[in-house]
């Protein structure tokens, strides 16, 4: 990632380097009126990359893109990779985070597993200093990584909702 931004890689070693590994397991009960209710609600993962098995052949991931919920389908034995929040903050902007959630089945239960890769804890989470620019200036706070987890956790899921929080505004706030 890194060499295709044509960045210096310690830009990304440093924030991801030695880094954490936190595995999830989600368990979607079946519900008979799944229309009324929802699995995982909308969210980003507030990390830098997120690896995603589907363990049952049922559907329920959802992306949001251009304002639409788009279906992402389960293939057999496939790794759906998802970008976090991390990383749009360090690429400032360029890699954005995937808003998705997940709705459950009528019928069957669903189960996935999440493995998620996050930074050092000692770090400071910025974007990488080669790319601001006069033409693109810092999109995100500086923050330490403890305090962005701690923010992260102490809200509840709603979309991209915190990481617009760490965004800089027009007027410089
Ligand atoms: O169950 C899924 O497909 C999504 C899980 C997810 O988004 C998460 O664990 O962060
Ligand atoms: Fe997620």
């Amino acid at each position: 990632m890194a060499n295709a931004l044509a960045i210096n890689p310690k830009e990304m070693t440093e924030l991801f380097n030695p880094g954490t590994q936190m595995l999830r397991v989600n368990y979607y009960p079946p519900c008979p009126q799944p229309e009324k209710v929802i699995g995982l609600k909308s969210h980003s993962d507030v990390g830098g990359l997120t690896i995603l098995l589907q363990i049952s052949d049922i559907d329920g991931l959802q992306i949001r893109k251009d304002g639409q919920w788009i279906p992402v389908l389960s293939l057999p034995n496939a790794f759906i990779i998802n970008l976090g929040d991390m990383l749009e903050i360090i690429t400032n902007g360029i890699y954005p985070s995937i808003e998705h959630r997940a709705t459950v089945n009528s019928e069957k239960e669903r189960i996935s597993l999440a493995t998620f890769y996050g930074p050092n804890m000692q770090a400071i989470l910025a974007p990488a200093p080669s790319l601001v620019t006069q033409e693109r200036p810092a999109q995100f706070r500086r923050i330490s990584v403890v305090d962005h987890f701690n923010g992260y956790f102490a809200q509840e899921l709603r979309g991209k909702s915190y990481l617009n929080e760490m965004r800089i505004t027009k007027d410089g706030e």
